[in-house]
């Protein structure tokens, strides 16, 4: 069974492999949108396959490293393009959530990644 929880944060970057005249080295926001999903049978007795308080507890440990942050200046991240922003979440989040097995990760309303850990491609 696949569960999810879903998260905003807030943060600033720009593009710096982007050519001067891209739009994206700019330095701009955006509200990202993250949707963690997690595998596993439903323990029986508790009904859930993981508390989704359990998973929020989680998240909260890494948002404020992202959450109104200027992404460029987080180590790991100074190339702050979703496809490095998701694997960057996942490398965090794992050792607490041993059931993640997706990230969606939105950069706006119409852009962003789908990551399923280091078997994903690319
Ligand atoms: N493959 C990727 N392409 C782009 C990324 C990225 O992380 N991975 N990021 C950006 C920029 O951060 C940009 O802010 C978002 O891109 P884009 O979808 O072009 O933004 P718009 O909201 O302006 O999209 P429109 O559909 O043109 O309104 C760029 N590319
Ligand atoms: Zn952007």
């Amino acid at each position: 069974m696949l569960i999810f929880k879903e998260f905003t944060f807030d943060a600033a970057h720009f593009l710096p492999k982007v050519p001067q005249e891209h739009k994206c080295r700019n330095l701009h926001g955006h509200t990202y949108r993250l949707k963690l999903f997690l595998e596993g049978e439903a323990d029986p007795e508790m009904g859930w396959v993981v508390d989704f308080g359990e998973v929020k507890k989680a998240w909260k440990k890494v948002e404020p490293l992202l959450d109104h942050q200027y992404l460029n200046d987080v180590p790991g991240l100074e190339n702050p393009t979703v496809e490095n922003i998701a694997p960057w979440i996942w490398r965090k989040l794992k050792p607490e959530l041993p059931q993640l097995a997706k990230i969606e990760l939105w950069e706006t309303p119409t852009a962003g990644v789908i990551y399923e850990g280091e078997h994903s491609k690319g």
